[in-house]
């Protein structure tokens, strides 16, 4: 990527502050009670923590978790080869790029908000092969089997990234039996959602960029899946809308923990108990940004809607229209590739009016 080209200026409204905010609010959890913690115990021991998470997704809709259980040579062997995929050429890279027919693999003109991204990419799935709708045409039922493209002048990442793919996956299992204990639910009440799941990783590689005022590594946005667990190195760029004054801050790199952030569906699920935030990558002149986020989705047939025990518990009506996931997460798709007239579709086109 050269100079910056039109195509990556936001508004100025969009634009980032020179002024950095570090963020001091954003709750940091210990997971270290888990590890004590076998399958069957009683869930009432983990009240402190539950209670700590439940604050945490209530408050900021973003937290960062340590002592995780997550075998930490599983990150470094990711974060090795990926450095490695990303020095190599682009002619190389482009040998696995992504397409429309397969949105597996490596990209560089991702747009968020019709945007163009100060980044490439590297995406495969964690169910190989992952089932989701062929298109996001309502009255379309065919499927596509969608299949992880592996360079073969880089055999160690396959076995870096399927690693790496089953250590986090525990974790995010994990998180949302603690969120779901948390909304006073079983903590296997979401579970099922999850058995075909439309989960997949990224490798992400922001460059130095000559123009960090005027462009963004992500344009600002909210995950659209269930939950995101996203490694970021020491460099630091990631930035949340503070829910209690919309201040954008900045998620302090902390060695070894994972940031942890609600998605639009369970914003959705808990009837907006809690909410997904709004966050954004910045970029800087001086040093490249390496960052993973796995991004937990559901089943393409899982139809999201506010749950009924929360509704009914709480006397409340919900407040979104039930909408079809893998339909949603098709129709996202499209927008990556396209630079559209209209503004992607969010779940706000889903809510119910009052
Ligand atoms: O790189 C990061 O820190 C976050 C990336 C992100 O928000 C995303 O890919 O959805
Ligand atoms: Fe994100």
């Amino acid at each position: 990527m050269g100079e910056v080209d039109a195509a990556f200026i936001q508004d100025i409204e969009h634009r980032p502050q020179l002024l950095v905010v570090e963020a001091e609010g954003i709750p940091v959890i210990d997971l270290s009670v888990l590890n004590s913690f076998q399958e069957g115990d009683d869930p009432r021991g983990l009240a402190g923590l539950v209670a700590e998470i439940g604050g945490a997704c209530k408050d900021w809709g973003f937290f960062q978790v340590i002592n995780h259980g997550v075998p930490s040579d599983l990150r470094l062997q990711v974060e090795t080869v990926s450095k490695r995929f990303f020095a190599l050429s682009l002619d190389e890279k482009r040998r696995v790029r992504r397409d429309e027919a397969n949105s597996l693999g490596y990209y560089d003109t991702e747009h968020t908000k019709n945007v163009r991204d100060w980044k490439e990419v590297f995406d495969f799935m964690l169910e190989d092969p992952a089932v989701i709708p062929a298109s996001h045409e309502p009255d379309d039922n065919r499927l596509n089997q969608l299949r992880n493209q592996w360079p073969e002048y880089l055999p160690q990442l396959r076995g870096a990234c399927e690693g790496y793919g089953r250590g986090i996956e525990k974790l995010a299992f994990k998180l949302l039996e603690l969120i779901s204990l948390s909304l006073g639910l079983p903590a296997k009440r979401l579970n099922g959602f999850f058995k075909d799941q439309t989960s997949f990783i990224r490798l992400n590689h922001y460059p130095p960029c000559p123009s960090p005022h005027l462009a963004l590594g992500v344009g600002r946005h909210k995950d659209s899946g269930a939950l995101t667990v996203l490694a970021q190195d020491d460099v630091g760029g990631l930035e949340v809308k503070r829910k209690a004054d919309g201040q954008w801050v900045r998620v302090k790199p902390i060695p070894d923990s994972y940031i942890i952030n609600v998605g639009d569906i369970i914003q959705v699920w808990s009837n907006e108990l809690y909410e997904s935030a709004e966050h954004r990558v910045r970029v800087n002149t001086e040093r490249e940004r390496f960052s993973i986020p796995f991004f937990f989705n559901p089943s393409h047939y899982v139809m999201v809607k506010p749950l009924e025990e929360l509704l009914n518990e709480k006397n409340q009506l919900p407040k979104y229209n039930e909408y079809n996931w893998g339909k949603f997460f098709a129709k996202r798709k499209l927008s990556d590739f396209k630079k559209l007239a209209v503004e992607n579709i969010q779940i706000y086109h889903f809510k119910k009016s009052d």
